[in-house]
């Protein structure tokens, strides 16, 4: 069977969308989502992203890292979804509902209300999320914020000097982050803006991070560094992301459609 797909990336972040909201699809196992995001032997994608329909929302939205895993939440996806729709939605995520609003060049969405308490990143034992007693290789003291996924956030003086290729896997899978953690480095630049570089969980290096955005400019605002509108520039290009007088984040920036084609399920199941 021939099953169609939509090529989409938010700012280099890049998706392959399946969208079984009229259409049902085969059952997408781990094995069969990684084989789909191999960037050698596959269609190649940081997530895979499978639209089906929901009950109390205008679709469900699921997402699996390259690595197979399926996740609770990713910006830059939920901006192309909602490109894909094409009109205001409500979105059912494993993170919750989220509602998110098409413009002409990129969407708005809004991520929720973040989350500090250490049982909620989850981190393995109690401790201060604004300012944690932990270190790796001259990264330290981080802030952990879950945004709907796990984020860690660590504030150095150059982001691009930092070597996230090796520490990411290492602080990804330590211990302490029972559901392993995204790995966000950042440099502030000035009250409304940070330079961030992200290692996604299960994805790696990506080009740019929705969520890590979110989690980033809210800790840089916690501990008073930034106002509560800031732009975040990733290698991929800028977010602008507000965080309301509400709690709730607006995540605001691109998405684009690339190409459609279809795939033989054969070859990846
Ligand atoms: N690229 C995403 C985040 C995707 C999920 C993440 N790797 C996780 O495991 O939580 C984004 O734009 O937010």
């Amino acid at each position: 069977m021939r099953v169609p797909f939509i090529k989409m990336h938010g700012l280099g972040n890049d998706f392959v969308v399946l969208d079984a909201r009229r259409e049902a699809i085969p059952a997408v196992t781990s094995m069969i989502a990684a084989r789909i995001a191999d960037r050698r032997t596959g269609i190649g994608c940081d997530q895979l992203v499978i639209l089906e329909p929901a009950d109390a929302a205008d679709f469900r939205m699921r997402i699996l890292n390259a690595d197979g895993g399926e996740v609770e939440a990713c910006g830059n996806a939920t901006r192309a979804v909602s490109m894909l729709h094409g009109a205001s939605a409500t979105i059912e995520t494993a993170a919750g509902l989220l509602r998110a609003e098409p413009g002409n060049d990129g969407a708005t969405v809004d991520m929720g209300i973040p989350r500090f308490e250490w049982q909620d990143i989850p981190l393995a034992y109690a401790m201060d999320t604004l300012a944690m007693p932990v270190g790796w290789d001259g990264l330290e003291n981080p802030a952990a914020v879950n945004v709907g996924n796990p984020h860690v956030v660590f504030f150095v003086a150059d982001c691009d000097a930092v070597p996230l290729e090796s520490l990411g896997p290492t602080i990804e899978h330590d211990p302490l982050f029972p559901n392993r953690i995204n790995v966000n480095v950042a440099t502030v630049e000035n009250r409304t803006r940070i330079r961030l570089r992200v290692w996604e969980r299960g994805a790696g290096l990506t080009r740019a991070c929705g969520t890590g955005a979110c989690a980033t400019a809210v800790a840089a605002m916690r501990r008073g560094l930034v106002d509560r509108s800031v732009e975040v520039k990733l290698p991929g290009g800028v977010l602008q992301i507000d965080w309301g007088q509400d709690e709730r984040i607006a995540m605001t920036g691109p998405a684009t459609e690339s190409y459609r084609g279809t795939f033989e399920w054969d070859h990846f199941a």
